[in-house]
């Protein structure tokens, strides 16, 4: 067994890793970055890059079936070719793997280490059965990794999550897809798209990060007319047949119980943190929900006494917010923190922003509905507007879609919002920018809108939410002053 000392060990090469390794180096060259998988990142290898680029693709089959409505005639049949878009998917993903193991390349071998590391004690690691490392500070970035109840391992071989999907060579003809979160809701809406029949199953309701109902009900509505969806699915039994899978299910129109055959279960049903498989319990840390207690600001953690361990978790593995410039952010400041321990910094948090890359999108910034339903019912306003009339959604056959603004009764202050709508991912940048220098929603409709976009239709629900704040007039139905169906 080789021995080694360093002042920072950081586990896990990943988005969170990378970033620990270079703020750390900024105060210590004895740093140990200790990777246990391949090289690349989850974001680039299984994750955010090749899931945009399948939705690329898809968006692209969309457009072109939806061209005649234009009066753009396509002749011919349309052909999606399973191999081709798969292999434009892989290219691609290895040009941006690539990109991340070159700069993996350019860290000091010295200050690299392949393995999988596990506490021996709250400062020693063991990397397999190779080597021990001292480390006076510890930085956990282990990710997450797919997880799936144990009923859906009965479609054996057949049963893939994202691990797999980005290496098929071809498209599948048919897929069950467990679990409407972020990650099933893009994949499902994209291979649907892509020509291939899907169903998707969830339990409880929810469809992706949406907590606000009347966008929930809308996105519901919008999916079931392109896919099945059953967010509250009654699922009878799954099992492996002729090498497909079998499910049986409750469909949710008929009520009556059907049984079908699928070439893949993709389970998409969560990701929780690698934290297991670190034999945690040996580092002594205050624990709640099998998960390290530590503190948002500086993201460290608690020895069990309650007193600041010289240990810090980022990225997914702490699970506050499992998204990449958050996993980048985390990263920095938890390696900053361990190369100046103990004169640790409280680090700048970013307002909370997602999206999902469905069409329409699906997003969330600030405070989200459910948090703003917990306040008293007389402290806050909802505005809100439909894209079904808006002008420029309209134009592009966009036109679909809800967005809710959140904002204080007495401030005006703009407390957050929700949205499933078209680009939204661009009206959400907005909104976050907006919630993060703490602007009024007054303030923000004293900022240019340009005729006509989409983001006239924010102002819409700007005005809405300002009336119903009671800081400025009754929203005016047909309203022309600003342009037609602005
Ligand atoms: C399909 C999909 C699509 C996504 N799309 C988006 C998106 O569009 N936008 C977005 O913001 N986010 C997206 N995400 C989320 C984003 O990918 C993650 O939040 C981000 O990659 C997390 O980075 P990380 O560094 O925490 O984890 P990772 O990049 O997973 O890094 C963790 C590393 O730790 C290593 N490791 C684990 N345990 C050990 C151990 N004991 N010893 C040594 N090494 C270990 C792992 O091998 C891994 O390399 C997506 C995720 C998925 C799955
Ligand atoms: N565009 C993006 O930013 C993006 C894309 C993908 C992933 N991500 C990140 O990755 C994280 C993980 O995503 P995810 O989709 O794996 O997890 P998730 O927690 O978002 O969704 C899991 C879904 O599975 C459902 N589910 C649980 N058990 C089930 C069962 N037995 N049957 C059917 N459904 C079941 C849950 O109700 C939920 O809807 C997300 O929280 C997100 O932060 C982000």
């Amino acid at each position: 067994m080789q021995e080694r000392r360093v002042d920072v060990a950081i586990i896990g090469a990943g988005s969170a890793g990378l970033g620990a390794y270079s703020a750390a180096r900024a105060h210590t060259d004895s740093v140990i970055l200790i990777e246990g998988g391949p090289y690349g990142t989850t974001c680039a290898r299984v994750g955010c890059m090749p899931s945009k680029l399948l939705i690329a693709a898809a968006e692209t089959a969309h457009h072109v079936r939806d061209a005649s409505a234009y009066g753009v005639h396509i002749d011919g049949d349309i052909n999606v070719n399973g191999r081709d878009v798969m292999a434009r998917v892989k290219r691609e993903r290895d040009h941006f793997v690539e990109g991340v193991i070159d700069s993996v390349d350019n860290i000091d071998a010295e200050q690299r280490i392949r393995g999988h590391a596990t506490f021996e004690s709250p400062d020693t690691l063991l990397i397999d059965d190779h080597t021990r490392i001292h480390a006076e500070r510890i930085v956990i970035a282990t990710g997450s990794s797919p997880d799936y109840p144990g009923f859906l391992k009965a479609a054996g071989e057949r049963l893939v999550t994202n691990d797999d999907i980005f290496y098929w060579d071809d498209l599948p003809e048919s897929i069950a897809v467990f679990g409407p979160g972020v990650v099933g809701l893009e994949l499902a809406q994209a291979l649907s798209r892509l020509g291939v029949r899907v169903r998707m199953f969830g339990v409880n309701g929810t469809i992706g990060p949406i907590s606000d109902p009347d966008i929930r009900d809308y996105a519901d509505r919008y999916f079931n007319e392109e896919f099945y969806l059953d967010p509250e699915a009654d699922t009878r039994n799954v099992a492996h047949v002729d090498d497909r899978v079998e499910v049986t299910f409750v469909e949710r129109d008929s009520q009556r119980e059907v049984t079908e055959r699928f070439d893949y279960l993709l389970a998409t049903t969560g990701r929780p943190p690698n934290i297991k498989g670190l034999d945690i319990d040996r580092a002594c840390l205050r624990m709640h929900e099998d998960l390290p207690v530590f503190d948002r600001y500086t993201l460290q953690c608690q020895r069990r006494d309650g007193t600041p361990a010289s240990i810090f978790i980022a990225g997914d593995a702490n699970t506050e917010l499992p998204l990449l410039h958050e996993a980048s952010d985390e990263g920095h400041l938890a390696g900053d923190n361990a190369g100046r321990y103990p004169d640790i910094r409280a680090g700048h948090r970013r307002s909370m922003l997602t999206v999902v890359f469905t069409d329409p999108q699906i997003a969330t910034t600030g405070q989200t509905w459910a948090e703003i339903e917990q306040r008293d019912s007389d402290s806050y306003a909802i505005g809100e507007v439909d894209f079904k009339e808006q002008g420029r959604a309209r134009v592009m056959r966009q036109n679909h879609g809800l967005l809710r603004v959140y904002g204080e009764q007495g401030s005006g202050l703009f407390l957050g919002a929700e949205m499933f709508g078209p680009q939204a991912e661009h009206l959400a940048h907005l909104l976050a920018w907006c919630h993060q220098q703490r602007m009024t929603v007054a303030q923000m409709l004293e900022m240019p809108f340009y005729h006509p976009c989409l983001e006239e239709g924010l102002r819409t629900a700007l005005r809405d939410l300002n009336a119903a704040l009671r800081m400025g007039p009754a929203m005016a139905r047909h309203y022309m002053e600003n342009g037609p169906g602005s």
